[in-house]
Protein backbone atom coordinates (compact mmCIF):
# COMPACT_ATOMS: atom_id res chain seq x y z
CA UNK A 1 0.00 0.00 0.00
CA UNK A 2 1.42 3.90 -0.67
CA UNK A 3 2.47 5.86 2.03
CA UNK A 4 0.84 9.33 2.58
CA UNK A 5 2.69 12.11 3.98
CA UNK A 6 0.38 14.07 6.77
CA UNK A 7 -1.52 16.48 4.89
CA UNK A 8 -3.61 19.10 7.13
CA UNK A 9 -1.84 20.57 9.38
CA UNK A 10 -3.61 19.75 13.13
CA UNK A 11 -3.76 16.98 16.26
CA UNK A 12 -1.85 13.96 15.82
CA UNK A 13 -3.37 11.36 18.64
CA UNK A 14 -0.33 9.01 19.86
CA UNK A 15 -2.24 6.19 21.01
CA UNK A 16 0.47 3.88 23.30
CA UNK A 17 -0.41 1.32 26.19
CA UNK A 18 2.51 -0.41 27.55
CA UNK A 19 1.85 -4.00 28.71
CA UNK A 20 1.04 -2.56 32.52
CA UNK A 21 -1.52 -0.53 31.22
CA UNK A 22 -5.18 -1.09 31.93
CA UNK A 23 -5.98 -0.36 28.18
CA UNK A 24 -2.83 -2.54 26.74
CA UNK A 25 -3.44 -4.26 23.71
CA UNK A 26 -4.17 -4.00 20.21
CA UNK A 27 -8.22 -3.94 20.02
CA UNK A 28 -8.02 -1.22 22.76
CA UNK A 29 -5.81 0.70 20.56
CA UNK A 30 -7.83 0.06 17.78
CA UNK A 31 -10.21 2.06 19.81
CA UNK A 32 -8.75 4.63 20.79
CA UNK A 33 -7.63 5.66 17.18
CA UNK A 34 -11.03 4.98 15.68
CA UNK A 35 -11.93 7.55 18.42
CA UNK A 36 -9.69 10.66 17.68
CA UNK A 37 -10.15 10.08 13.88
CA UNK A 38 -13.89 10.56 14.42
CA UNK A 39 -12.81 13.79 16.96
CA UNK A 40 -10.59 14.54 13.90
CA UNK A 41 -7.10 13.79 14.36
CA UNK A 42 -5.33 14.02 11.26
CA UNK A 43 -2.65 11.72 11.95
CA UNK A 44 -2.43 8.90 14.94
CA UNK A 45 1.25 8.02 16.11
CA UNK A 46 1.38 3.96 17.93
CA UNK A 47 3.94 2.22 19.17
CA UNK A 48 4.64 -1.85 18.51
CA UNK A 49 4.43 -3.73 15.34
CA UNK A 50 0.71 -5.36 16.09
CA UNK A 51 -0.66 -2.13 17.25
CA UNK A 52 0.60 -0.22 14.14
CA UNK A 53 -0.79 -3.09 11.85
CA UNK A 54 -4.31 -3.24 13.40
CA UNK A 55 -4.75 0.91 13.33
CA UNK A 56 -3.61 0.80 9.92
CA UNK A 57 -6.05 -1.21 8.79
CA UNK A 58 -8.72 0.71 11.22
CA UNK A 59 -8.39 4.29 10.30
CA UNK A 60 -8.04 6.81 6.85
CA UNK A 61 -4.85 9.37 8.42
CA UNK A 62 -1.84 8.59 8.09
CA UNK A 63 -0.14 6.43 10.89
CA UNK A 64 3.47 7.32 12.21
CA UNK A 65 4.73 4.14 13.51
CA UNK A 66 7.44 3.36 16.31
CA UNK A 67 9.17 0.62 18.40
CA UNK A 68 9.58 1.31 21.98
CA UNK A 69 12.50 -1.21 22.88
CA UNK A 70 15.21 -1.63 25.71
CA UNK A 71 18.42 -2.95 24.69
CA UNK A 72 20.94 -3.24 27.28
CA UNK A 73 23.27 -0.87 27.66
CA UNK A 74 21.98 2.09 25.26
CA UNK A 75 19.83 4.95 26.15
CA UNK A 76 18.03 4.79 22.84
CA UNK A 77 14.88 3.21 23.21
CA UNK A 78 12.61 4.88 20.54
CA UNK A 79 13.68 2.97 16.99
CA UNK A 80 16.62 1.87 18.41
CA UNK A 81 17.61 -0.97 15.54
CA UNK A 82 17.22 -1.65 11.49
CA UNK A 83 15.07 -4.27 12.93
CA UNK A 84 12.83 -1.90 14.20
CA UNK A 85 12.77 0.30 11.19
CA UNK A 86 11.77 -3.04 9.21
CA UNK A 87 9.02 -4.27 11.41
CA UNK A 88 7.05 -1.00 11.32
CA UNK A 89 7.34 -0.49 7.62
CA UNK A 90 6.33 -4.51 7.31
CA UNK A 91 3.45 -3.52 9.83
CA UNK A 92 2.25 -0.67 7.28
CA UNK A 93 3.30 2.64 8.86
CA UNK A 94 3.16 5.71 6.57
CA UNK A 95 5.97 7.77 8.59
CA UNK A 96 8.66 5.98 10.86
CA UNK A 97 9.48 7.81 14.31
CA UNK A 98 13.00 7.47 15.55
CA UNK A 99 15.32 9.15 18.17
CA UNK A 100 17.66 11.33 16.21
CA UNK A 101 19.31 13.10 19.87
CA UNK A 102 23.04 13.06 19.70
CA UNK A 103 23.63 10.70 21.67
CA UNK A 104 25.83 7.07 21.28
CA UNK A 105 26.31 7.61 17.62
CA UNK A 106 23.15 8.20 17.00
CA UNK A 107 23.59 10.45 13.75
CA UNK A 108 25.58 7.55 11.86
CA UNK A 109 22.90 5.04 12.57
CA UNK A 110 20.47 7.70 12.30
CA UNK A 111 21.42 8.47 8.81
CA UNK A 112 21.11 4.46 7.68
CA UNK A 113 17.87 4.19 9.01
CA UNK A 114 16.54 6.80 7.28
CA UNK A 115 18.13 5.82 4.06
CA UNK A 116 16.21 2.34 4.45
CA UNK A 117 13.09 4.31 5.28
CA UNK A 118 12.81 6.38 2.26
CA UNK A 119 14.05 3.26 0.33
CA UNK A 120 10.87 2.05 0.97
CA UNK A 121 8.35 4.73 -0.01
CA UNK A 122 8.51 6.10 3.64
CA UNK A 123 8.70 8.95 5.67
CA UNK A 124 10.97 9.52 8.92
CA UNK A 125 9.74 11.99 12.17
CA UNK A 126 12.65 12.27 14.18
CA UNK A 127 12.18 12.50 17.81
CA UNK A 128 14.90 15.16 19.32
CA UNK A 129 15.48 17.10 22.68
CA UNK A 130 17.41 20.21 22.06
CA UNK A 131 17.52 22.42 18.88
CA UNK A 132 20.83 21.61 17.76
CA UNK A 133 19.38 18.39 17.04
CA UNK A 134 16.21 19.30 14.95
CA UNK A 135 18.25 20.87 12.89
CA UNK A 136 21.07 17.84 12.76
CA UNK A 137 17.99 16.03 12.08
CA UNK A 138 16.81 17.70 8.89
CA UNK A 139 20.17 17.83 7.52
CA UNK A 140 20.30 14.19 7.99
CA UNK A 141 17.39 13.92 5.77
CA UNK A 142 14.21 13.34 8.19
CA UNK A 143 11.08 14.74 7.11
CA UNK A 144 9.59 15.48 10.01
CA UNK A 145 11.45 17.25 13.61
CA UNK A 146 9.36 16.36 16.41
CA UNK A 147 10.11 17.73 20.30
CA UNK A 148 9.59 14.53 21.81
CA UNK A 149 12.52 13.74 23.68
CA UNK A 150 12.83 17.25 25.16
CA UNK A 151 12.82 16.23 28.56
CA UNK A 152 14.15 12.53 28.52
CA UNK A 153 17.33 13.18 27.82
CA UNK A 154 19.78 14.35 30.66
CA UNK A 155 21.10 17.66 28.92
CA UNK A 156 17.55 19.07 28.01
CA UNK A 157 15.41 20.86 30.06
CA UNK A 158 13.23 19.07 33.07
CA UNK A 159 9.61 20.07 33.42
CA UNK A 160 6.14 19.03 33.95
CA UNK A 161 5.05 21.57 31.16
CA UNK A 162 5.72 20.97 27.23
CA UNK A 163 9.00 22.93 25.89
CA UNK A 164 7.74 25.61 24.48
CA UNK A 165 10.98 27.48 24.36
CA UNK A 166 12.23 24.55 22.03
CA UNK A 167 9.14 24.91 19.65
CA UNK A 168 9.71 28.61 19.49
CA UNK A 169 13.40 27.98 18.96
CA UNK A 170 13.06 25.55 15.94
CA UNK A 171 10.41 27.76 14.74
CA UNK A 172 10.99 28.98 11.33
CA UNK A 173 14.30 27.46 11.23
CA UNK A 174 13.37 24.24 9.61
CA UNK A 175 12.72 23.97 6.39
CA UNK A 176 10.61 20.20 6.98
CA UNK A 177 7.73 20.64 9.04
CA UNK A 178 8.35 21.18 13.03
CA UNK A 179 6.14 18.93 15.69
CA UNK A 180 5.19 20.09 19.01
CA UNK A 181 5.32 17.37 21.32
CA UNK A 182 5.11 15.92 25.02
CA UNK A 183 3.20 17.17 28.24
CA UNK A 184 1.06 19.40 26.20
CA UNK A 185 -2.16 19.04 28.30
CA UNK A 186 -4.29 21.43 27.01
CA UNK A 187 -5.58 22.87 23.66
CA UNK A 188 -4.36 26.28 25.07
CA UNK A 189 -0.64 24.71 24.99
CA UNK A 190 -1.20 23.02 21.83
CA UNK A 191 -2.35 26.53 20.46
CA UNK A 192 0.17 28.58 22.05
CA UNK A 193 2.54 25.50 20.18
CA UNK A 194 1.79 25.86 16.46
CA UNK A 195 1.44 30.13 17.10
CA UNK A 196 5.24 29.44 18.06
CA UNK A 197 5.98 27.76 14.62
CA UNK A 198 4.96 24.10 14.58
CA UNK A 199 2.51 22.47 12.13
CA UNK A 200 1.61 19.52 14.01
CA UNK A 201 0.91 18.91 17.87
CA UNK A 202 1.12 15.41 19.34
CA UNK A 203 -0.84 14.47 22.35
CA UNK A 204 -0.76 11.05 24.03
CA UNK A 205 -1.10 11.28 28.19
CA UNK A 206 -3.91 13.43 28.29
CA UNK A 207 -6.36 11.96 25.61
CA UNK A 208 -5.14 8.44 25.71
CA UNK A 209 -4.17 7.25 28.94
CA UNK A 210 -7.09 7.43 31.00
CA UNK A 211 -5.37 6.49 34.25
CA UNK A 212 -3.40 9.74 34.38
CA UNK A 213 -6.30 11.45 33.11
CA UNK A 214 -8.03 10.76 36.28
CA UNK A 215 -5.45 10.69 38.62
CA UNK A 216 -4.56 14.42 37.71
CA UNK A 217 -8.49 15.32 38.56
CA UNK A 218 -8.09 13.30 41.91
CA UNK A 219 -4.32 15.02 42.82
CA UNK A 220 -5.94 18.26 42.43
CA UNK A 221 -9.04 17.93 44.15
CA UNK A 222 -6.74 16.65 47.17
CA UNK A 223 -4.90 19.73 46.83
CA UNK A 224 -7.93 21.49 47.61
CA UNK A 225 -9.34 19.54 50.43
CA UNK A 226 -5.89 20.34 52.08
CA UNK A 227 -6.23 23.99 51.53
CA UNK A 228 -9.52 23.43 52.83
CA UNK A 229 -8.56 21.99 56.12
CA UNK A 230 -5.28 24.53 56.40
CA UNK A 231 -7.86 27.17 56.39
CA UNK A 232 -10.34 26.06 58.59
CA UNK A 233 -10.07 27.20 62.00
CA UNK A 234 -8.61 24.24 64.26
CA UNK A 235 -9.58 23.20 67.83
CA UNK A 236 -12.35 20.58 69.04
CA UNK A 237 -16.23 21.22 67.49
CA UNK A 238 -18.63 23.51 69.13
CA UNK A 239 -21.30 21.56 71.10
C1 LIG B 1 9.33 10.34 25.83
C2 LIG B 1 8.56 9.22 25.20
O1 LIG B 1 8.96 8.08 25.31
N1 LIG B 1 7.45 9.56 24.50
C3 LIG B 1 6.64 8.57 23.88
C4 LIG B 1 6.81 8.64 22.44
O2 LIG B 1 6.24 8.04 21.62
C5 LIG B 1 5.21 8.50 24.39
O3 LIG B 1 5.27 7.79 25.61
C6 LIG B 1 4.45 9.81 24.65
O4 LIG B 1 3.18 9.48 25.14
C7 LIG B 1 4.28 10.69 23.41
O5 LIG B 1 5.51 11.26 23.08
C8 LIG B 1 3.27 11.83 23.61
O6 LIG B 1 3.62 12.61 24.71
P1 LIG B 1 2.58 12.89 25.90
O7 LIG B 1 2.08 11.55 26.37
O8 LIG B 1 3.40 13.59 26.95
O9 LIG B 1 1.48 13.75 25.35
Amino acid sequence: MATRPLTKKGLIVSCQAAPEDPLYGAEMMVRMAVAAEQGGAIGIRSNGYNDIKAIKQSVNVPVIGLIKRKISGSDIYITPELEDVEAILEAGADIVALDLTDREDRYAKGKKLIERVHQAGARVMADISVAEEGLAAERLGADYVSTTLSGYTPYSPQSERPDLKLVEALGGKLSVPLIAEGRIWSADDAVTALASGAEYVVVGTAITRPQLVTKRFVDRIAGYFDQLQLSEPQGGTRS
